[in-house]
């Protein structure tokens, strides 16, 4: 199947709603990557097929259970989930947080040549971003294990208060259900839900950890 018929399918198979260009800006996107790739390893998966579905599709699946309009990816190596969340939601602001400094050059490379004006790329440790922006969602792919998440960046979630709305969600894409991780959740933050997800062209199991402040 030629990528392009893949990606309308699976985002069909998903029940989202892309626009043909927006489409085309995501396989520029995979084309980008795999033309860093030869220089820079971003990724250990190569085969254009399988990076379709293991990162185009798989971080497109989250889109109808994540809120905008702030969304923050943490540890987003080569934009993911953050730049097919960013194509495909134009009217969201992204903020990509990553420390290497290959990966992160990489990152302004994408948003320059896709013009990504809904994208701002930090190129720093998670340990040393304070922002006040009160992030909607605080999103990551992995990144860390649950604790670790929370307590590198729960801090950028807003709060419920500052939003005269509803609080900020920090958002992990797992694997297999994380029993153990789960049972090491700090007090801080709980479970609001946990989702199981199907991506078009994998077998592998998904899970959506969605997590919120305690006694929000
Ligand atoms: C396994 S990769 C996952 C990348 C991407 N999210 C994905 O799913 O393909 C984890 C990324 O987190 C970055 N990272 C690790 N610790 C970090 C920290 N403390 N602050 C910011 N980035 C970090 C690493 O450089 C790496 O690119």
């Amino acid at each position: 199947m030629n990528p392009a018929t893949q990606l309308a399918d699976g985002i069909a198979t998903l029940g989202l709603s892309i626009t043909e260009s927006n489409q085309a800006r995501l396989l520029q996107y995979l084309a980008l990557i795999q033309k860093w790739n030869r220089v820079h390893n971003l990724t250990a998966v190569r085969e254009p097929e399988a990076m379709l579905a293991l990162h185009v599709l798989d971080s497109l699946a989250v889109l109808p259970h994540i809120g905008g309009s702030r969304i923050a990816d943490v540890g987003s190596g080569a934009g993911l989930p953050g730049i097919p969340v960013a194509l495909a939601r134009p009217e969201w602001r992204v903020v990509l947080v990553e420390s290497n400094h290959k990966k992160a050059a990489f990152l302004q490379q994408a948003r320059i040549e896709l013009g990504l004006e809904n994208v701002e790329v930090i190129g720093e440790r998670m340990e040393g971003v304070r922002s006040n922006a009160g992030f909607n969602t605080v999103i990551s792919r992995a990144f860390s294990d649950l604790a670790d998440f929370v307590k590198l960046a729960g801090h950028l979630c807003a709060r419920g208060e500052e939003q005269g709305t509803d609080c900020g969600r920090l958002v992990a894409m797992k694997g297999v259900y994380p029993h153990e991780e789960l049972a090491q959740l700090p007090e801080t933050f709980i479970v609001d839900n946990i989702l199981s997800l199907t991506i078009p062209g994998l077998r592998a199991k998904r899970h959506l950890v969605v997590l919120k402040r305690a006694g929000q």
